[in-house]
């Protein structure tokens, strides 16, 4: 699990930092580092740091104070270190450091001659243009000179952050860095963790400054793939079908038989000790041929899925309500979206829009939703006291009056696709049916998604991604089981 802080917690963490040991220097650490990391990748590019020649764009703020400090350590391994400013004034102990060192600066030039002064056999370039203190998009004439380094292949290694992108939303609204390597200082930022800024980073080196830890901190904490193993609830020595969880699944219509199809796919693949289908009869006969360990009579149920394929289910709103007073935890996807109750869900209900859905509910646009999904996936708590799994590129999951998120594993694309999300619907249902809370249970499920597509990566269709989610859970089960063992020997 990485955790990253927004800014306004960063800022915080640096001010106790400093006030707890005024003379530890934090620009001169960041720096130490900063330079440490380009020496590395200097000798991995070309076999050695002597003789290499790197660039330096250089901003008003501290960042470029980074840089500039890095660039006088640099300078004095017998690197041919240029700063460009770009932006502001440069930070003036940091210029006067580079000097002492033998390192050049470049005059800041007109407009259309920044790109020009990008010398030909730059090996790497340092983005020391905008750190934490950066509004994001950039001048066209830094992004002129971002064109060039680009054109030439210049790696670039980004200061704190890749400069133009919004270090808390990770929204990329105008030009930005793309950088190969981004040495991040003290914690984490959101950008590091969101689509698209966490395309833009590249390699991240997290370094220590000393930060400590408070309990008002927002945390935005992003899974991996060992959180997915530890945390799945597999089945243990005593497990029955009921204590891994009856699941009951009302989802599908006679135009969109596929949904409830998918969902119980989800559902079975994901381990659920019961399927039990309450959905549409055109789903039901697919099913029975399909996967015939699913029941369809009236029973136990330990969670419920309602929505996914409902189309304009008339009845649709009542099925909810119906479902809130039995006292079940339950998903609510796609056209159940539209039909909750005007006093709002509960907090072990588990609601999965994609970003168009989640708009709908706030009464916004879909681009306000996909520039801050973290943001609007609060706003989706808030507004139906569910917990909010907000799908898409980064997948968010929000509770209502908490600040702090879980982000779920990263995956590539391809289950961007029609259906993806009905199997994803019947895979959280299965772990709410287990007793997973809805918050790890929305971002174990998406997580699960998003790992099976890694690893049986193409346009595979989503039921047979469905299956192959089995074969992962068999995987990790195993994997979690090795290290159940090896603690409990050590113990
Ligand atoms: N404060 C600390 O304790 C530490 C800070 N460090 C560095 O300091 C950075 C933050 O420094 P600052 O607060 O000075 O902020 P920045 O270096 O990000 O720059 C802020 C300056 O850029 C201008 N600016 C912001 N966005 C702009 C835009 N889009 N176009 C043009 N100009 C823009 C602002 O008006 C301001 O003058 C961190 O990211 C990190 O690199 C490190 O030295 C580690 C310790
Ligand atoms: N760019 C992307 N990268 C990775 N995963 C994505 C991306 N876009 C969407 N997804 C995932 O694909 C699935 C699509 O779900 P959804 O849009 O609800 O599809 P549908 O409702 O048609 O089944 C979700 O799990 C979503 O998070
Ligand atoms: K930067």
């Amino acid at each position: 699990m990485q955790t990253a802080y927004p800014v306004h917690d960063i800022r915080r963490l640096e001010e106790a930092a400093i006030a707890a040991d005024p003379r530890h220097d934090l620009m001169q650490a960041a720096a130490g580092a900063l330079a440490a990391v380009v020496a590395g990748e200097l000798v991995e590019r070309r076999g050695a740091v002597y003789g290499a020649r790197v660039l330096l764009l250089i901003g008003g703020g501290n960042n470029g104070g980074d840089a500039l400090f890095a660039g006088a350590l640099l300078a004095r391994r017998g690197v041919a270190v240029r700063a460009l400013p770009v932006l502001g004034t440069p930070h003036p102990a940091g210029l006067a450091a580079l000097r002492r060192a033998g390192g050049r600066i470049l005059e800041p030039l007109a407009v259309d001659e920044q790109a020009e002064t990008v010398p030909q056999g730059c090996d790497l370039a340092v983005d020391g243009v905008l750190g934490i203190g950066g509004r994001p998009g950039l001048p066209d004439r830094v992004a002129a000179v971002l064109d060039r380094l680009n054109d030439l292949r210049v790696p670039i290694v980004a200061v704190d952050l890749p400069s133009g992108v919004d270090a808390d939303t990770g929204a990329v609204p105008g030009a930005a860095v793309t950088a190969a390597v981004t040495v991040s200082f003290g914690a984490a930022k959101p950008c590091q963790l969101i689509e698209p800024a966490r395309s833009r980073c590249g390699r991240v080196v997290d370094v220590d400054l000393g930060f400590g830890h408070d309990d008002r901190l927002t945390r935005i904490s992003a899974l991996d793939e060992d959180d997915l193993a530890r945390d799945w609830p597999y089945p243990g020595v005593t497990s029955s079908k009921y204590t891994r969880g009856v699941v009951g699944i009302d989802a599908g219509s006679d135009s969109y038989p596929g949904a409830g199809i998918l969902a119980a796919h989800g559902a079975v693949y994901a381990g659920a000790g019961m399927v039990r289908f309450h959905g549409a009869e055109e789903s039901r006969r697919v099913l029975t041929g399909a996967l015939p360990n699913i029941v369809y009579g009236d029973g136990r149920v330990q969670a419920m899925l309602y929505g996914s394929g409902w189309g304009d289910r008339p009845d649709g709103a009542d099925v909810i309500a119906h479902g809130l007073e039995t006292g079940l935890p339950a998903v609510v996807d796609a056209d159940g979206l539209q039909r909750l109750p005007a006093g709002g869900l509960s907090p072990e209900w588990l609601i999965t829009p994609h970003a168009g859905e989640l708009a709908r509910l706030l009464g916004c646009d879909r681009g306000e939703v996909e520039s801050d999904p973290v943001g609007a996936a609060h706003r989706g708590a808030d507004r139906t006291h569910a917990t909010v799994l907000l799908k898409g590129a980064t997948q968010v999951v929000a509770r209502p009056g908490r600040r702090s998120v879980l982000i779920a594993v990263p995956g590539p694309a391809w289950t961007a696709q029609a259906g993806s999300g009905d199997v994803l619907a019947g895979i959280c249902a299965t772990l709410l049916a287990a007793g997973v809370p809805a918050a790890r249970a929305g971002a174990l499920g998406a997580s699960l998604q998003a790992v099976t597509a890694a690893e049986f990566p193409g346009p595979v269709p989503p039921h047979r991604l469905a299956e192959h989610a089995a074969t992962v859970l068999g995987r990790l089960g195993q994997r979690a089981a090795g290290a159940a063992d090896r603690e409990g020997s050590r113990s």
